[in-house]
């Protein structure tokens, strides 16, 4: 166990700390900042992720509505909670909990939130402005990840990025966001699945790694270059016990980790907060920089 942990928990109590402030400010402009979210269906993990999430509101002084419905919800019943959040003033941005059970329809559901709601930076809109370079809603685990690594005095700017797993909400936000030629990103990324021909190899070549595959134990200290700088980012469960994308092993060779709790998750939701307070200052005319 060589290497140094990211701290997910401090950097998430910084940057709550920094929204804090942000939410003080508009409430004496006399604006109130809240955050949706919709919730359908009852799986244990998300539903213990939106009472966190709502716990962290609390502590930051951000109004919180959950919106419940049931495993047999339609679509047109989603749809329409989605348009009361899209018309309701109290919120200021809202997320849809995802997966949704499969019978309904994420990419329809997606499309529907307002864009300057979306506190999740999921919906197409901003991802398109993301793919095309200038980021408006960033999605809230990519950026938690850009955020951690930033606080830890880690350069992406032309490191080799390897990310492993492409999906919506991690893998192919990251991989885009991460290449974008600004200041303080700038990575040169390659973004691979996790059954990728020689996962070792290419892995070895990588400064900075982020598992975010959903896959336990996928990336091994015997793949990592020592001195790297490796991030785990996929959940899976095993009962109600949360599995990281890195072995154990991963901390023996790499400079810097992640712990498997207290590391991206609660960047995750620090992140969101952060999105839903931007949504609020953009709304009321006064966004910062
Ligand atoms: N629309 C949508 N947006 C999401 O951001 C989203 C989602 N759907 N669906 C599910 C995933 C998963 N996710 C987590 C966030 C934080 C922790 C987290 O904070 N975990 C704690 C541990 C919590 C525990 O003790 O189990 C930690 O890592 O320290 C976990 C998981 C957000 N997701």
């Amino acid at each position: 166990m060589g290497a140094k942990l990211l701290d997910g928990e401090r950097v998430a109590a910084e940057v709550r700390a920094e929204v804090r402030d942000r939410v003080e400010r508009l409430r004496a402009a006399g604006v109130r900042v809240g955050l949706g979210a919709i919730l359908v269906g009852d799986d244990p993990a998300s539903a213990r992720y939106v009472e966190m999430k709502a716990r962290d509101c609390a502590s930051v002084e951000i109004a919180s509505r959950v919106v419940r419905l049931g495993p047999d919800a339609s679509q047109a019943d989603v749809l329409a909670a989605v348009e009361s959040l899209n018309a309701d003033p109290e919120v200021s941005a809202f997320i849809v909990q995802l997966p949704l059970p499969r019978h309904l329809d994420p990419d329809a559901v997606l499309w529907a939130i307002d864009p300057a709601k979306d506190a999740d930076g999921l919906h197409p809109v901003n991802l398109g402005e993301l793919a095309l370079g200038r980021p408006r809603v960033v999605a809230c685990t990519p950026a938690g990840i850009v955020e951690l690594l930033h606080r830890h005095g880690i350069v992406l700017d032309g490191a080799h990025l390897v990310v492993v797993g492409r999906g919506l909400t991690i893998g192919r936000p990251l991989s885009i966001l991460a290449s974008l030629p600004r200041a303080g990103l700038n990575a040169a990324v390659t973004v691979v699945h996790s059954r990728v021909r020689d996962l070792a190899s290419i892995v070895r070549s990588a400064d900075i790694v982020v598992a975010a595959a959903g896959s336990p134990g996928l990336v091994t200290g015997a793949m990592v270059r020592p001195g790297a700088v490796v991030v785990g980012a996929g959940t899976s469960f095993e009962g109600r016990r949360l599995l990281s994308d890195l072995a154990d092993d991963v901390a023996d060779v790499a400079a810097w980790v992640t712990p498997r709790i207290g590391g991206v998750g609660p960047m995750t939701r620090a992140m969101l907060l952060v999105n839903t307070v931007e949504a609020a200052e953009r709304r009321a005319g006064r966004s910062e920089p």
